[in-house]
C-alpha cells in the first residue's frame, strides 16, 4: 500500500485511581496516536510510551519528534509498502521501539481493514477468549491495598499482579496472598528496583507461591536475573529487558528469563511481538501479554495477540474500566468470569469513538507523503 497523510493525534485521559509503580505514579496519561491514510483505507495505531523515561527510554515527546523527523519519511520514501516491511525499513533508526511499533500498528490496522481480516484471524489463534490480571500498583497503606484487591478479586479478575519496591514487599504480598487465598494466581513486578545485593531478601518471595517474579533487575542486568532464576524457587520473568527478538533469545539462552512478558509497544511491534511468541514456544518458555496502560486500541490489538498458543498465563490486559472511566473505544475492553472476549471488529479488533476522541484531544497535527 502507498502511504497517503499520517495524524498525528495527542489525547489526554485521566487514570480512575492513581497507579504507582516502583519509578513513579501515573495520575494522567498524556497519549500519542497515529492514524495513517493510505491508497487501502486507513488505520490507527497507539505509542505505549509514558510522558517521562521512566519505565524505559522512550517518551512520548520524543517519540512523537523519532516519528516526524526519521521514520514516517523514511516509510514514505519506501513506497509501496505492507505491515510485514515496517521493522526492516526503520531498521536502520536505532532503538525507538514504541514509535515504530505505533506506526507498524496503523498500517497493519488498515491493511486488516482493507482485507477484510481482523488481527485475530491473521494470527490464526483457537481461542477467542482469553484470560484476564489484573496490575495492583503500590499504596500508601496496606489497608488501601487490600481493599483495591478485594475488588478486583470481586471483579473476577484471573490473576492479581502487585507492583513491589524495597520497603513494600513481604509485607503486602503475605497480606494479599492471606486475602485472596492459596489458590488465586499472584506474581509481583519490581520494574527493575532492586539490585544483585537484594538476591537473598528476593528469595524471601518463595513462601509465597508466586506465578513469577517480574523485571526485579535493572533491564541491563541478564546475568545477575540467571543468578536470581538459579537461586529463588519463583520463576524470574523479564520485561524491560526484552526489547528485541535478539535479547529474548539471549535471555533465555542464559537463563536470565523463565517467562516472558510479551509487549508489543517495548519489541518495535506486534509482529515482532509475534516471532518472540514463536521463538518462546519453541524454547518451552511461557508468556503472557504486558500492558502499557493502553486505550481500547492497544487492549483489542493485545487481546488478540493473546490468544496465540504460547500465552499460557494471564496477561495485564484489564477492563477499559480498570484505569479509565470511559475509553475512545465503541467497545472498550470488559470482564466477564475472568476473561476478555477478543474483539471481532475489522482490522485490530476497534471502532473508534470519535466524538469522544475528539472531546479529549489536546493536539492534532499532519504530516503529507
Ligand atoms: C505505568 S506502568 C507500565 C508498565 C507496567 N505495566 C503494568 O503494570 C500493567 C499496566 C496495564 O495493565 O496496562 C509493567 O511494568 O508491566
Ligand atoms: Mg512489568
Amino acid at each position: 500500500m502507498r502511504l497517503h497523510r499520517l495524524e498525528l493525534r495527542r489525547i489526554g485521559l485521566e487514570l480512575v485511581v492513581p497507579f504507582r509503580t516502583s519509578f513513579g505514579t501515573e495520575l494522567h496519561r498524556d497519549i500519542l496516536l497515529v492514524h495513517v491514510t493510505t491508497d487501502a483505507g486507513d488505520g490507527w495505531g497507539e505509542c505505549v510510551a509514558m510522558s517521562a523515561p521512566f519505565y524505559s527510554p522512550e517518551f512520548v515527546d520524543g517519540a512523537d519528534l523519532a516519528i516526524r523527523r526519521f521514520l514516517w519519511p523514511m516509510l514514505v520514501e519506501a513506497g509501496d509498502i505492507a505491515a510485514a516491511d515496517v521493522a526492516t525499513i526503520l531498521e536502520p533508526i536505532h532503538g525507538h521501539p514504541m514509535a515504530k511499533a505505533a506506526l507498524e500498528m496503523a498500517i497493519l490496522d488498515a491493511e486488516l481493514r482493507a482485507s477484510g481480516t481482523t488481527f485475530h484471524q491473521l494470527l490464526g489463534a483457537e481461542r477467542s477468549v482469553i484470560p484476564s490480571g489484573v496490575s495492583v500498583g503500590i499504596f500508601d497503606d496496606l489497608d488501601e491495598l487490600l481493599a483495591q484487591v478485594q475488588g478486583y478479586v470481586d471483579d473476577g479478575y484471573a490473576r492479581i499482579k502487585l507492583k513491589i519496591e524495597p520497603g513494600w514487599d513481604l509485607e503486602p504480598v503475605r497480606l494479599v496472598r492471606d486475602l485472596i487465598g492459596p489458590e488465586m494466581p499472584l506474581q509481583v513486578d519490581a520494574n527493575t528496583a532492586y539490585t544483585r545485593t537484594d538476591a537473598e531478601h528476593l528469595c524471601r518471595l518463595d513462601e509465597f507461591d508466586l506465578l513469577l517474579i517480574e523485571q526485579p533487575l535493572p533491564e541491563e542486568d541478564l546475568l545477575g536475573h540467571a543468578q536470581l532464576a538459579e537461586r529463588s524457587s519463583t520463576p524470574v520473568c523479564l520485561d524491560e529487558s526484552i526489547v528485541s527478538l535478539q535479547t529474548a533469545e539471549d535471555a533465555i539462552e542464559m537463563g536470565a528469563a523463565e517467562i516472558v512478558n510479551i509487549k508489543p509497544g517495548r519489541v518495535g511491534g506486534y509482529l515482532t511481538a509475534r516471532r518472540i511468541h514463536d521463538l518462546c514456544v519453541a524454547r518451552d518458555v511461557p508468556v503472557w501479554c504486558g500492558g502499557m496502560v493502553e486505550t481500547g486500541i492497544g487492549r483489542a490489538a493485545n487481546a488478540a495477540l493473546a490468544t496465540m498458543p504460547g500465552f499460557t498465563l494471564p496477561g495485564d490486559i484489564s477492563a477499559s474500566s480498570r484505569f479509565y472511566a470511559r475509553d475512545i473505544v465503541t467497545e472498550p475492553i470488559t470482564v466477564t468470569d475472568g476473561t476478555v472476549s477478543v474483539p471481532d471488529a475489522p482490522g485490530l479488533g476497534f471502532e473508534l469513538d470519535l466524538e469522544f476522541l475528539d472531546s479529549i484531544t489536546t493536539s492534532t497535527d499532519f504530516l503529507d507523503a
